[in-house]
C-alpha cells in the first residue's frame, strides 16, 4: 500500500502544465490519479485520457478534466502500472483487464511512464499469467491456437461468468513457461484470428518508477 503510494505519486513529476495525460488503470496508478487531482485543485491544467471506465470515474471524481480524442492533438505522457517488468523494461499488463485501451494510449503517448513496486520487477516475464483479450465468438477455437503457441489458457471468470472487458471481450489468462522472446510471442498471439490484443508491452516503456531496498524512489530509464 505504502509502496504503491510512493511510486504512484512520484509519477506526477512527469506531468507539466498544459499536458494531455494518459491515465492508466490499477491500484498503483490510482495514487498518481489522486495526486494529479490534488494538483488540479491547486491550479494545474491538464486533460486526462483514461484507459478504462474505472479510471474515467476516478478521474472525474477527483476533478481531472477528461479529453475527447477528436479534440486532442497528442498525448504528452501516459502513466500506468504493470503486473511484471523485466530487466529490459518489457511488461506484462492486463491483470485488471484494461490492456487493450492501455496499449492504445501508451503507443500514442510521447512518453510512457510505468509505476511498479519491487515485487513486480523480474528478470524474465512469465510468472504472472499473460492476459490475452479475445472476442467472445469462437473462443474454443482461439484457445486452441493459443495452446499451439505453448500457452495454457484459462478463461477469466467473474462471479461465475466470463469476465467482460470494457470493450465487450473476454480474457484468457495464459501460462507461458518460456517467454524468452516477448516480441515474437506478442506478434504471434496478435495474428491469431479472435485475439484482439495481449498484455505484452515490448519496447514501450520509457521510464519505470520503482523503489530500491531502502525504499528510495528509483527511476529506471530505457
Ligand atoms: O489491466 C490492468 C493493468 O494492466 C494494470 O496496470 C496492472 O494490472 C497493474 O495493476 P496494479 O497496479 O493494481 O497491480
Amino acid at each position: 500500500m505504502i509502496d504503491k503510494k510512493l511510486v504512484g505519486e512520484k509519477a506526477v513529476d512527469f506531468v507539466k502544465d498544459g499536458m494531455v495525460v494518459g491515465l492508466g488503470t490499477g491500484s498503483t496508478v490510482y495514487y498518481t490519479i489522486i495526486k494529479l487531482g490534488e494538483l488540479v485543485k491547486e491550479g494545474l491544467s491538464i486533460i486526462g485520457i483514461p484507459t478504462s471506465i474505472q479510471t474515467e470515474e476516478l478521474a472525474k471524481k477527483v476533478g481531472i478534466p477528461i479529453g475527447d480524442f477528436k479534440e486532442i492533438e497528442q498525448i504528452d505522457v501516459a502513466i500506468d502500472g504493470a503486473d511484471e517488468v523485466d530487466s529490459n523494461l518489457n511488461l506484462i499488463k492486463g491483470g485488471g483487464g484494461a490492456l487493450l485501451r492501455e496499449k492504445i494510449i501508451a503507443k500514442a503517448a510521447k512518453a510512457f511512464i510505468v509505476v511498479a513496486t519491487p515485487p513486480k520487477m523480474v528478470e524474465k516475464l512469465g510468472a504472472f499469467k499473460l492476459p490475452v483479450e479475445v472476442v467472445p465468438f469462437g473462443t474454443e477455437l482461439t484457445e486452441k491456437h493459443i495452446c499451439e503457441l505453448g500457452g495454457e489458457p484459462l478463461l477469466r471468470q467473474s462471479e461465475g461468468i466470463p469476465f467482460m472487458t470494457d470493450n465487450g471481450n473476454y480474457i484468457f489468462d495464459c501460462i507461458f513457461l518460456d517467454i524468452s522472446n516477448p516480441k515474437k510471442l506478442e506478434e504471434h498471439l496478435n495474428i491469431i484470428p479472435g485475439v484482439v490484443e495481449n498484455g505484452l508491452f515490448v519496447g514501450m516503456s520509457d521510464t519505470v518508477i520503482t523503489l530500491d531496498r531502502n525504499k528510495n524512489v528509483l527511476f529506471i530509464e530505457r
